[in-house]
């Protein structure tokens, strides 16, 4: 089954297109807290997750415990989620080929976002992977998305269509992989017109601040999941994990329209 199917069909039974971001500040509470931390997280939020995104960032600063909490906590996901793992990878292709195997082969996530500043031969190592996936960033949540991404080149497309350009050149290659963009919420006004038909991973909702209009405007037909970390995770209320969990859900439902 493709990256994509899988994706559809849990968005389908969970009813819901939120993603899950998993990013662990465990803060003076130290790396053993954040595993207990994250694992009550992943149980508790399964039921309204079509997705978990762990942000490596987060785990890497912990040192190697981190990396071993990252790969006990991947265990604890249900089959039926897919995990997409935030890496925003980037390197040449010989050195990517390793990426791509620790990632889709070593640890079996289902997706990897990857930087694609380096060109089709950078992603390139990725394509080959039955039911997987990569995320390209296209259009980033930053203020910075503006230096590079949104510029206008002189045919008059701007430079996220060169990332889109990258996708549409592995489907017309018939690959294995799936590829889809990251769109962030707070700057996907006025490009989402300009993205194809493939799967988005939407950040930016929650603690970022982004709002749904544009989506629900986009109306869009792909498995697109919509990502909240810190809403979830560091929210200042007295929900727990799964009634906050249940709000975005909810939320996203009535902006981005029914599953
Ligand atoms: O690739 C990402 O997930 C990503 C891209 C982007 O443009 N903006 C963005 O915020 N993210 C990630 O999405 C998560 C957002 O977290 P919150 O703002 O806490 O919901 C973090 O893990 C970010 O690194």
């Amino acid at each position: 089954m493709r990256y994509a199917e899988k994706l559809q069909q849990r968005i389908k039974s969970s009813g819901s297109r939120l993603c899950v971001g998993l990013d662990p500040r465990p803060g003076e509470h130290g790396a053993s807290y954040a595993k207990d931390f994250l694992l009550r997280v992943i149980e508790e939020t399964a039921v309204w997750a079509a997705a978990f995104k762990p942000n490596m960032a987060y785990f890497e600063a912990m040192g190697i415990e981190g990396i071993r909490i990252l790969e006990e906590i991947l265990a604890s996901v249900p089959e039926d989620i897919p995990v997409i793992l935030d890496a925003k990878r980037s390197d040449i292709g010989e050195t990517q080929k390793y990426y791509a195997q620790g990632y889709f082969n070593g640890w079996n996530v289902d997706a990897v976002t990857l930087n694609p500043f380096l060109g089709y031969d950078s992603i390139e190592p990725f394509l080959n992977f039955e039911g997987k996936a990569v995320y390209l960033l296209a259009v980033t949540s930053n203020p910075g998305s503006a230096d590079f991404q949104q510029q206008v080149l002189q045919d008059g497309r701007q430079v996220f269509e060169l990332v889109t350009a990258l996708g549409d050149r592995a489907k017309e290659e018939e690959r294995a992989t799936d590829v889809g963009y990251v769109v962030g919420l707070t700057n996907a006004e006025s490009v989402l017109s300009k993205m194809p038909d493939s799967p988005l991973l939407v950040p930016g909702l929650g603690a970022q601040g982004g709002d749904l209009t544009a989506l629900a405007a986009a109306k869009r037909t792909a498995p697109d999941v919509i990502n909240v970390s810190r809403g979830i995770l560091y929210a200042q209320d007295e929900k727990g994990f799964r009634a906050r969990a249940e709000y975005w859900m909810e939320k996203i439902a009535s902006g981005y329209g029914s599953v």
